[in-house]
């Protein structure tokens, strides 16, 4: 057991979907002192493809993958952390000195707060030491009205990162509107020096106390949450705490979910992927994507892709899209992992069923079905065609 004053420092690092927050990890990622720090990243959606495009030099990046970073993976975090100490002790890696924690952009952070302040025997060797949130200029005053998890991660921030100012046309409102959220956090730009420099993870040990009284509120109800929970499920062995046995890895025990943890956000949003072997043609991605952007953005809350494009299969491209917004696509110079050369999709959406998107898909490949439009009836008229109208 170590002695309080040794306890490893964790950064979460959090902001709602595609706000910026990967990019933020790369550029902190690179300062020399973050060669000591586990990075852990949480995904939703069944295929990762955070874990591809974070680029750090060592095999520091554990991967949680089994949901949102809400009640379902708080005992996954809690196990992760409770294995990484166990590993250091035990001489098996290599010493951390700083541990930074990606959530989704639709995770509570009050859970994933408590996960480390509120856990006995995590609080032991860890200590919450800064929660930093990234804003996207462009997409961030609507998504703080329309989503409460928004709100919370704003409110909870000991430093507020404003992304993408160049695209957006003004700010005003987007601060005015995060100081009534949170008045004393530090605000800065995304493409700050500071910023993107290790020290924007260092805040010192939280303080509730700091913030707007509904973070201390927020904090006590996952708290009495957790106790409910272990009351319900303590002999389930998720959340028991022998962890001697099983690797960083997160064990794939999807069939443990409780009905009343599950859908804490908006039942109404969906993660689906989209998988394929072949290299497609880059003018169907093209219009795939423009009629996806064009027709459904709003309901499209995010995209990550990697392509393989047939024009040149060996250098994947990689798309992100925020609602209606697609950032400039980048080739990447080679696969991330040279034996898995798919295509692989990752889509959040409100209101927007998986199947409709992935007809779409299949349809702009040009993947004939007997019940399917071709390209180009779709491509004339999208949203005229009978049974794909949602
Ligand atoms: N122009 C501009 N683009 C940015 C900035 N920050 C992020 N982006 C772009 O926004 C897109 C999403 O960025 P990510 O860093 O993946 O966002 P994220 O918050 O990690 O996304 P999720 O993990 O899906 O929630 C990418 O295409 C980035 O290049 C910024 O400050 N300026």
């Amino acid at each position: 057991m170590s002695a309080l004053n040794d306890r490893i420092p964790v950064a979460i690092l959090t902001g709602f979907l595609g706000a910026g927050k990967s990019t933020l990890l790369n550029r902190i990622l690179k300062d020399p002192v973050m060669k000591d720090a586990a990075v852990i990243i949480n995904e939703f959606g069944d295929v990762g493809i955070d874990h591809l495009l974070v680029e750090s030099s060592g095999d520091s990046i554990i991967e949680l993958s089994d949901g949102c970073l809400c009640c379902t993976v708080r005992g996954e975090l809690v196990d992760t952390l409770a294995n990484l100490m166990d590993a250091v002790q035990t001489g098996r890696v290599k010493p951390v000195k700083r541990v930074v924690i990606e959530t989704t952009g639709l995770a509570d952070p009050a859970p994933v707060m408590q996960a480390i302040m509120g856990n006995p025997i995590i609080a032991q060797n860890f200590e919450l030491d800064g929660v930093v949130t990234v804003i996207d200029a462009v997409n961030g005053l609507q998504t703080l009205d329309n989503h409460e998890e928004a709100r919370k991660q704003a409110a909870v921030a000991d430093r507020l990162i404003i992304s993408k100012r160049s695209m957006a046309e003004q700010t005003d409102a987007l601060e005015r509107r995060l100081r009534a959220l949170n008045p004393r956090a530090v605000m800065m730009d995304a493409d700050s020096a500071e910023a993107g420099s290790a020290t924007v993870l260092v805040n010192g040990l939280y303080d509730p106390a700091t913030k707007i009284a509904d973070v201390g509120r927020w904090l006590q109800d996952e708290d009495a949450h957790e106790a409910h929970h272990n009351h319900d499920h303590g002999r389930d062995g998720h959340h028991d705490h022998d962890h001697g046995h099983h690797d960083h890895h997160h064990h794939h025990d999807h069939g443990h979910q409780d009905p009343h943890d599950v859908n804490r956000h908006d039942a109404s949003i969906r993660s689906f992927s989209i998988v394929e072997e072949k290299p497609i043609d880059p003018m169907a991605l093209d219009m795939f994507i423009d009629l996806l952007r064009s027709a459904h953005g709003e309901k499209l809350l995010r995209m990550k892709a990697i392509v393989s494009v047939s024009d040149r299969p060996e250098r994947p491209l990689v798309l992100h899209g925020v609602q209606s917004i697609f950032h400039p696509p980048v080739r990447l110079p080679a696969w991330p992992d040279p034996k898995d050369r798919r295509t692989r999709m990752v889509l959040i959406t409100r209101d927007l069923p998986e199947a409709f998107v992935k007809d779409l898909f299949d349809a702009f490949l040009g993947k004939p079905r007997i019940d399917m439009p071709d390209r180009a009836a779709l491509s004339d008229n999208p949203l005229a065609i009978p049974g794909l109208r949602i």
